[in-house]
């Protein structure tokens, strides 16, 4: 039998999980206050805080951590790679601690992963398509002056994983359709997945596409240039306005979706006004990845914990239904998706990839 710990650090969130082969035999949840958060500098100071959770659990839950042989953390913000299992090396573990494309929760994933496989004789780290999947195609890259260019940072993991559950929901191969994908979370993603790849997405991270719970996404490029040379606010102070203090927590002061749906519903105007502000920016974008795939899409798929919204779900068909078909997978398993990766690698059907950056 192969055990196998799963961990997922998300912004809010530490969630782990243990699986004897496919059966999960613990699923943790362990939310983080803002408060909490952020009495650390950055996302790496976490580290000591996060790892307390995991092995506190697996102790008191009797799991004989010995017996553990393959530990998977979500992937973060590295150098660019493509889809697959890579096996964690010194440099990512480098590159995951500096942030090299910034700092992100999932930074910790190789890191924590790699941590505790170390404690465990013959145990191995590895990581699975990371939040800086990149499979876009080249004309994408373009971003509109020779010094920048766009990246690809998004939720690959339940993107891809939400994708596969329905291929196979429709009877088909993930490589023979064509779909957008959007995990509506905490950030927000959309990807137009064309055959297997995710050729066109919007950086859910810093920066683009629709705003989300706790992010800006694109704002007026000529406000925030004057906003940053004003002398009113500190680079920290600008980041935080697009990344945590954005979105619904700059409109309404909480990144919690299901707060806004209630006071939206229990009649508060501008909780109505600014929810259907973001179900209108993400019926958008699915056009925008519609044009993408020249308008042959075999589906919309709508998941995160957004998708529980029933509102969300009947707005984005009214928008989008022309398109193709919408269907909802709510929440998301990234703690499933990780560990049956780890899995197909404890059983020898997947090929692991090096992180070579
Ligand atoms: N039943 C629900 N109805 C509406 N929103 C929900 C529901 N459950 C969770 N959410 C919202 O989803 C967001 C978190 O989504 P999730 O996919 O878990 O985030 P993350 O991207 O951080 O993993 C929060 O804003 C939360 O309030
Ligand atoms: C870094 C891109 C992935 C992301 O935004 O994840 P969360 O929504 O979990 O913060």
């Amino acid at each position: 039998m192969h055990r196998i710990l799963a961990i997922n650090p998300g912004s809010t969130s530490t969630k782990f999980a243990v699986y004897f082969d496919d059966k999960c035999v613990l699923n943790k949840t362990i939310r983080h206050s803002m408060d909490e958060l952020m009495s650390y500098k950055n996302v790496v100071e976490q580290f000591d805080f996060r790892k307390g959770f995991i092995i506190d659990a697996l102790v008191e839950e009797g799991i004989e951590v010995d017996s553990i042989k393959t530990v998977i953390g979500r992937g973060g913000l590295t150098y660019p790679l493509e889809s697959g299992v890579y096996r964690v090396n010194n440099q990512m573990i480098k590159h995951a601690h500096k942030g090299v494309l910034g700092q992100h929760a999932s930074n910790l994933g190789p890191m924590l992963a790699d941590y505790i496989a170390l404690q465990i004789p013959n145990a191995q780290a590895f990581i699975a398509d990371p939040v800086v999947t990149d499979e876009l195609d080249d004309v994408a890259r373009v971003a509109g002056h020779p010094n920048f260019e766009r990246v690809s940072i998004f939720h690959a993991l339940n993107q891809k994983a939400t994708a596969r559950v329905h291929a196979q929901k429709v009877n088909k191969q993930y490589e023979t359709l064509n779909l957008i994908v959007a995990h509506l979370g905490g950030g927000i993603s959309v990807g137009a997945h064309k055959k297997g790849r995710v050729v066109d997405v919007n950086n859910g991270f810093d920066g683009e596409g629709p705003f989300s719970p706790e992010r800006a996404g694109t704002l007026p490029v000529g406000q925030l240039i004057a906003a940053c040379y004003s002398g009113k606010y500190s680079e920290d102070q600008i980041r935080r306005m697009v990344v945590g203090e954005g979105g619904y927590v700059g409109y309404l002061g909480t990144n919690s979706a299901q707060e806004v749906q209630e006071l939206a519903q229990s009649g508060n105007e501008k909780a109505k006004f600014i929810q259907e502000a973001l179900f209108y920016q993400v019926s958008k974008i699915i056009g925008e990845m519609a044009v993408v795939l020249e308008g042959k899409v075999d589906a919309i798929l709508l998941t995160g914990g957004l998708a529980y919204n029933e509102e969300l779900e009947k707005y984005i068909q009214i928008k989008t239904g022309f398109i193709a078909t919408v269907y909802t997978y709510p929440g998301e398993d990234e703690l499933e998706a990780l560990a049956m990766n780890a899995l197909r690698v404890a059983r020898g059907e997947v090929e692991v990839k090096e992180y070579q950056k």
